[in-house]
């Protein structure tokens, strides 16, 4: 193990159908602690099935996942202790839909962490605060704009302690109008050191914030590097084709 990685994927695969497709085909992948990661790359290529396979929402079918050098992947490893560790933020927010906005996020710290209410209640507070939306805690769900909802999905994240942050396209089911007020929040996460893996479809987000950008296709890794590396001096051809379509 290397002290300096939070995550280390070791040749992932993922495989659907008996092994038709093959979503991960071998995919190997450190993150350092303090590092904003961002995975772009065609619709298909395994972006989500890789993210979902570090917290191992997906069950990975071959290959290793380490999480502070600890094996998450082992039979005996407690898989709800580490995932505990890595907060998520999905498309479509999952926030529940009955429970206040404070409730949302108090709910796992309480119960998960064991925190006491009062202390679970006056961390969201102190978050909703951060984010613009300390007078919403008594709202429910269905009274947020999609990117309020998502806004406190990050900020529920952040309740639990989180050592790495996980983004599956945040914005993408969002108005274009809310996609900035929510990468903004995603900014500021970054500037304060957060560890952050992020599937985006948003190109100047990975121009201007992640330390590094992984382009994936057909399962697999194509070329990784600095932002200023991906974005004007790809090497490989279907980095160089993607990049045309999408810049
Ligand atoms: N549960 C599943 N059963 C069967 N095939 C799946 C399943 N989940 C994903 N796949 C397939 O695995 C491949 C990779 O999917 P994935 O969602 O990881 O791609 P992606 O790069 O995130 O795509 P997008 O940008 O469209 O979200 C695709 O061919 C997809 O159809």
């Amino acid at each position: 193990m290397n002290a300096d990685y939070i995550i280390q994927a070791n040749n992932l695969q993922k495989h659907f159908d008996g092994g038709e497709i093959k979503a991960l085909d071998g995919v190997t992948a450190s993150i350092r602690k303090g590092e904003v990661v961002v995975v772009i790359g065609p619709s298909g290529s395994g972006k989500s099935t890789f993210l979902r396979c570090l917290n191992l929402l997906e069950l990975p079918t071959g290959g290793q996942v380490l999480f502070e050098g600890v094996d998450i992947t082992a039979k005996s490893a407690d898989i709800n202790l580490h995932r505990q560790k890595m907060g998520m933020v999905f498309q479509h927010f999952n926030l529940f839909p009955h429970m206040t906005i404070l409730k949302n996020m108090t709910l796992a710290p309480v119960k998960l962490l064991k925190k006491s209410q009062a202390d679970a209640e006056s961390q969201a507070l102190k978050l909703l605060e951060r984010v613009g939306l300390a007078d919403r805690a008594g709202a429910y769900p269905s009274q947020l704009s999609g990117g309020q909802k998502q806004r406190i999905a990050i900020v529920r994240a952040l309740c639990m302690d989180p050592e790495v942050m996980l983004f599956d396209e945040p914005t993408s089911a969002l108005d274009p109008e809310m996609v900035g007020e929510v990468l903004e929040v995603m900014k500021e996460l970054a500037k304060e050191g957060m560890t952050m893996v992020v599937v985006t479809h948003e190109m100047g987000f990975a121009r201007e914030v992640a330390d590094r950008v992984i382009f994936m296709a057909d399962g697999k890794i194509v070329e990784e590097g600095s932002p200023e590396k991906i974005f004007t001096a790809p090497e490989q051809g279907r980095t160089k084709e993607f990049l045309a379509k999408v810049l």
